[in-house]
């Protein structure tokens, strides 16, 4: 199928243009919910989590059927400015072990019956140095939207993105600072175990990269493009396909949720298909999602990425749509109303 898009400037319109919620499915799921055989409310977030659901898919009754996570990977530049605990080398490591199933997300997704795709990025092409200019081109950038925009199963019915890139927290913070504002110490982290003497060091390349790259006050998909990654772009090409398809999204850690601020920022209203699975143990991802008004579903002190905050989050989601399609109602079981 041909690329819908060839621009930035068309991607930002079909952003703009995608679907909403079916607004009858909402209604009639909330009604099913007060028939259910519970007290109201007694599910709590479960029961909102159903409702908000089955107004994406359309169906009062939906089930989680065929789950799908994706992990892009990508590499970074400013790896060469000693910002991670670990070699750029891991990247591509690491896609070898996602495909022999050896990585933790590979268990999780199997908990929860997912697909799993992993796509690799152009490893052995890192982008620019985010500290000394922009991470790529539009060209670039479009190329890896599409690769996300592609990656996604038309017949899949939740979806979480993951991330591996060795660096990418040091993009994600970046994208934070140039979208939100604020000090860069206050989105920056350890990432995979940074040490204390580089992580103030880590801080001063985060605060340079937007300023070289005049970010702030960009608009989100600049922003994207000169701080992040190829797998951040990746990522959200493939949420944005995801809302095109009505499928919802349940995010993972503090990289997904930087590349998804990116699609908010330019289209108010992008991520309301989106749900915040977990909060990572990164200091910068509780105060990213509290800027996107998100509230986390779990707080394990993950801090891994993968998807595998996101998969652990699509058990729950699963788990709110079983109870919420399969209960009998108060007068199927014959259970006595308040
Ligand atoms: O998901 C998170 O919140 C998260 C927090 C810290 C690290 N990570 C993972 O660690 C890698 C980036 O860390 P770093 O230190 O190399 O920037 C990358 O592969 C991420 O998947 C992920
Ligand atoms: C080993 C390792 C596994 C990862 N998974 C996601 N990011 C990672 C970073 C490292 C270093």
């Amino acid at each position: 199928m041909p690329s819908p898009f060839s621009s930035l400037s068309d991607f930002a319109a079909l952003l703009r243009a995608a679907p909403g919620t079916d607004a009858a499915a909402t209604q009639a799921a909330q009604a099913r919910d007060a028939d259910l055989t519970k007290p109201p409310g007694a599910l709590g977030r479960l029961e909102d989590l159903a409702q908000w659901y089955c107004g994406w898919r359309g169906n009062a009754r939906a089930r989680v059927t065929a789950p799908q996570v994706i992990v892009f990977a990508g590499n970074h530049g400013v790896v060469a400015q000693g910002i991670s605990a670990f070699p750029a080398a891991v990247t591509a490591q690491m896609v070898a072990n996602f495909r022999a199933g050896g990585a933790a997300v590979n268990q999780l997704a199997a908990q929860v019956g997912a697909r799993m795709d992993v796509v690799a990025l152009d490893l052995d092409r890192p982008t620019g140095d985010i500290s000394l200019g922009p991470a790529m081109s539009e060209d670039d950038m479009l190329r890896a939207l599409n690769i996300g925009w592609d990656a996604v199963d038309p017949a899949t019915d939740l979806l979480v993105v993951g991330e591996m890139g060795i660096g990418n927290t040091t993009s994600a913070a970046a994208i934070a600072l140039a979208l939100f504002g604020g000090g860069a110490e206050g989105w920056t982290g350890r990432g995979t175990g940074l040490a204390d003497a580089a992580l103030a060091h880590k801080a001063q390349i985060v605060a340079r990269a937007v300023t070289v790259n005049a970010a702030s006050g960009a608009g989100g998909l600049e922003v994207l493009r000169r701080l992040g990654g190829r797998e951040l772009v990746a990522m959200a090409g493939a949420m944005a396909r995801a809302r095109q398809l009505r499928v919802p999204v349940v995010l993972d850690g503090f990289i997904c949720t930087a590349a998804a601020a990116c699609l908010h920022a330019e289209c108010p209203g992008a991520l309301d298909h989106a749900i915040a699975g977990h909060v990572s143990a990164e200091p910068g991802h509780p105060r990213l999602l509290h800027a996107l008004g998100k509230e986390p579903l779990l707080a394990l002190g993950l801090r891994l990425g993968e998807g595998s905050g996101g998969v652990l989050a699509m058990g729950i989601v699963q788990a709110a749509l079983a109870c919420h399609s399969g209960m009998a109602t108060f007068a199927e079981a014959g259970v006595s109303g308040a």
